[in-house]
């Protein structure tokens, strides 16, 4: 089968492996074959149920659980359709699969940097043990990548053109760089062994179901308001971000796995803010009480950042439909049922 894909370059990669004979029969009944690694996670466990909801797919999620829960999946365990594998994707894997969404990565600074030579193994070892499967199997596979290709730009907003402006030995370079050979990788294997390849990257996306104690800025400011504890601005305060809603995300990576288009293309909300604005907005939409303080930053903080999604527009048909102002409180109403969850659950040990 000839790949329609056409990669950034505009050249037409030569054909992919073949599919399974099952896939190509016309008298299969069988359901789309998917596989999300980091499943578990935050954005993995949305695109899950994305996927599980068309009732036209069977979804196995790889994960380890290091910054994922089983809690996120729990409305599918049991599923027919459904599986869960606790596997590491440092490790190889062998399963017979259709598409491959390959989001296994922890993703906030707090957690890539715990062990960051851990997260350059799952970034390097995890995508090309990925390719090695999709190229196997004849599937095509979405990697997510990030804004953080970028570094702190010198271009603003960031176009997929941009090179980047990345530190390669800094505390950030673990995750920036190992996305950087993650999207290297997919390509190398896409001239040179046909694999359909689709590229993302994502920019800062929140929603519900984020870890309570994730670390990044908007669930750490919605969990410290709701706390009643101080937001903790780190300095200068005046750095930017665009922040996206989750449920807009799930549907730009579906278009772009659905799509006839490489990428990368970019997926964020072009919405700008200082940190200052959205301790602001987390106290004006969330909690009046809430007060902020200025604390100290870690290094190579990006001091601006905003995605031009004109390609996202125009390959995908694609732009988030959810601003921050109505992204916030659906955020701070999951956030508010889980404190008051682990609260109660407290309760008798304090008895
Ligand atoms: N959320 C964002 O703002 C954002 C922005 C840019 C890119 N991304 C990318 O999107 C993906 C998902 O991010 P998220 O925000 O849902 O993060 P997350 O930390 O909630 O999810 C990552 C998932 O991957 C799993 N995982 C980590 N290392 C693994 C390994 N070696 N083997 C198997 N599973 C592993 C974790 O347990 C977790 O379930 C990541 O690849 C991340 O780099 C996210
Ligand atoms: O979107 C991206 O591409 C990347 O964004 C994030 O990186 P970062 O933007 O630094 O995410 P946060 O940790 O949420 O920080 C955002 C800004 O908020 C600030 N911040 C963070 C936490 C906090 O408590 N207070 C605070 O002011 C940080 O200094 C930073 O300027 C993560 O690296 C990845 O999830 C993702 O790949």
């Amino acid at each position: 089968m000839e790949s329609k894909a056409t990669n950034c370059d505009g050249i037409i990669a030569k054909a992919p492996p073949a599919p399974s004979p099952l896939r190509m029969s016309k008298f299969t009944t069988a359901k789309m074959r998917i596989l999300v690694t980091g499943g578990a996670g935050f954005i993995g466990s949305h695109l899950v149920d994305r996927l599980m909801e068309s009732g036209t797919n069977e979804v196995i999620v790889a994960d380890n659980f290091f910054s994922g829960s089983k809690d996120n999946l729990k409305r599918w365990i049991g599923h027919p359709n459904f599986e869960l594998i606790r596997h590491d994707v440092t490790e190889t894997l062998l399963v017979e699969v259709d598409q491959i969404y390959h989001l296994a990565c922890p993703a906030s600074p707090i957690f890539y940097k715990y062990n960051p030579v851990k997260t350059i193994k799952t970034n390097v070892m995890g995508t090309l043990n990925m390719l090695g499967l999709a190229k196997r199997v004849g599937a095509r596979i979405l990697l997510t990548s990030t804004s953080e290709v970028y570094g702190d730009p010198l271009e603003h907003p960031q176009t997929e053109e941009y090179w980047g402006n990345v530190n390669p030995i800094g505390v950030r370079s673990c995750y920036d760089e190992g996305k950087r050979v993650a999207e290297t990788l997919m390509f190398d294997y896409h001239r040179q062994h046909g694999i359909e390849i689709r590229v993302a990257r994502i920019f800062n996306t929140y929603g519900p179901r984020m870890n309570i104690d994730d670390g990044r800025v908007v669930s750490n400011f919605i969990a410290q308001a709701l706390r009643g504890e101080v937001m903790t601005v780190q300095a200068p305060g005046t750095q930017t971000r665009s922040f996206c809603y989750v449920s807009d995300m799930v549907d730009g990576l579906f278009r772009l796995m659905n799509g006839d288009n490489t990428g990368p293309i970019n997926l964020g909300n072009p919405g700008e803010f200082t940190m200052l604005e959205l301790a602001e907005s987390v106290k004006k939409l969330i909690e009046p009480s809430a007060t902020y303080r200025i604390v100290e930053n870690t290094p190579d903080d990006p001091r601006k950042r905003k995605p031009d999604i004109s390609k996202a527009i125009k390959l995908l048909g694609w732009q988030p439909k959810i601003t921050l102002q109505e992204g916030l409180p659906l955020m701070a109403a999951d956030f508010r049922e889980r404190l008051k969850n682990f609260k109660s659950s407290e309760q008798p040990l304090e008895a």
